[in-house]
């Protein structure tokens, strides 16, 4: 299949595991559902590697697979076959108690809807104080951390409020504050800006941000939401259960704004999915021509020979 001159690399001996670097590691991830009558393929067999700091968008159609991989992420659910790994902690063989303080120490997590996030009874500061508690931190630590975070969630005033009186906006950035409580590694938000009007998502988004850029933590957010997804640096695209392709953004400078650049996603057995476009405008079918070039590789039609 090479073309003709071109020597190839020699494959080095020993490969370093796949994702050895990453914070986040999934690796030929499946996820079944299994209900009476029919098998849902949730996740399909996803690769995604997230690196420490960075934080990435997550988008897809309906159905495609986002919320699971969340909460396959989360340690809510267990995937069905592959492996994926969080700040090292292995997602598929996890006893029951690891589970516990995987959730409890290493991710933080939100969801879409505000109230399923908080407690109707308490005060915002109490509930960033409760995961804290539960994990046994001092009572002045807990105090200092608490006052901290909601300070720079832009939700301070909001410390000695309840959920009903407190704007959408305000409980979605508490409820990253009380995400937050234990400093995590990740923060997992699932549609945190779905219930909210643009203006206020921003509002939201710059929490989140705050808690990448000044909190160092690793954020993944599921969105639907362009304006979500046009901010960040890496925008990872979802389909039927498998990562399709990326966008990656550079940022902005004084000159000039940043550039968005799509890129499709090779899987490790060095598969890509080719735009349907682009197999339609030069009908490309079952079969193709491969061949190297200097610096790139060619796919061309096997019209002539087909059969
Ligand atoms: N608990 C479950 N039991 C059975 N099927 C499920 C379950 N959870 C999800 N599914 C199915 O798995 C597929 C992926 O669902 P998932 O919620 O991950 O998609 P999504 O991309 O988050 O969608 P949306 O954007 O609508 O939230 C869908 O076909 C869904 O119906």
């Amino acid at each position: 299949m090479a073309g003709p001159g071109l020597a190839l690399p020699a494959a080095p001996r020993h490969e370093p595991e796949f994702g050895h670097d990453a914070l986040v590691v999934c690796d030929n991830l499946v996820r079944i559902y299994q209900t009476e009558s029919v098998e849902v393929q949730a996740l399909q067999g996803l690769d995604l590697l997230i690196h420490e700091g960075e934080m990435v968008a997550i988008v897809g159609a309906s159905g495609s697979g986002k919320s699971t991989l969340l909460q396959v992420l989360a340690g809510v659910d267990a995937p069905t076959a592959g492996r994926a790994q969080v700040a090292g902690h292995d997602l598929v063989d996890m006893s029951r108690g690891e589970r516990v303080r995987f959730r409890r120490h290493v991710v933080g997590f939100v969801r879409q809807q505000s109230a399923r996030n908080l407690v109707p009874y308490l005060t915002a500061s109490q509930m960033v104080d409760l995961p804290m508690t539960i994990a046994g931190v001092a009572r002045q630590e807990r105090r200092v951390r608490s006052g901290a975070l909601l300070e720079s969630l832009g939700v301070a005033h909001c410390a000695e409020r309840r959920p009903e009186q407190l704007s959408g906006g305000e409980q979605q950035r508490v409820a990253i504050a009380v995400a937050l409580a234990n400093r995590p590694r990740v923060l997992l938000a699932d549609e945190p800006t779905g219930e909210l009007d643009s203006e206020t998502a921003l509002e939201v988004f710059a929490a989140l941000r705050t808690a990448n850029l000044d909190l160092d933590t690793t954020v993944v957010v599921v969105t639907h939401d362009s304006a979500v997804s046009g901010q960040v640096a890496r925008t990872v695209a979802i389909r039927d259960g498998r990562t399709s392709s990326e966008v990656l953004r550079s940022a902005d400078t004084a000159e000039a704004p940043g550039v968005a650049e799509e890129y499709a996603v090779m899987d490790r057995a060095g598969r890509v999915q080719v735009p349907r476009e682009f197999r339609e405008a030069l009908e490309l079918t079952r079969r193709v021509r491969i061949a190297l070039a200097p610096d790139h590789v060619e796919i061309r039609s096997d019209r002539g020979h087909e059969g």
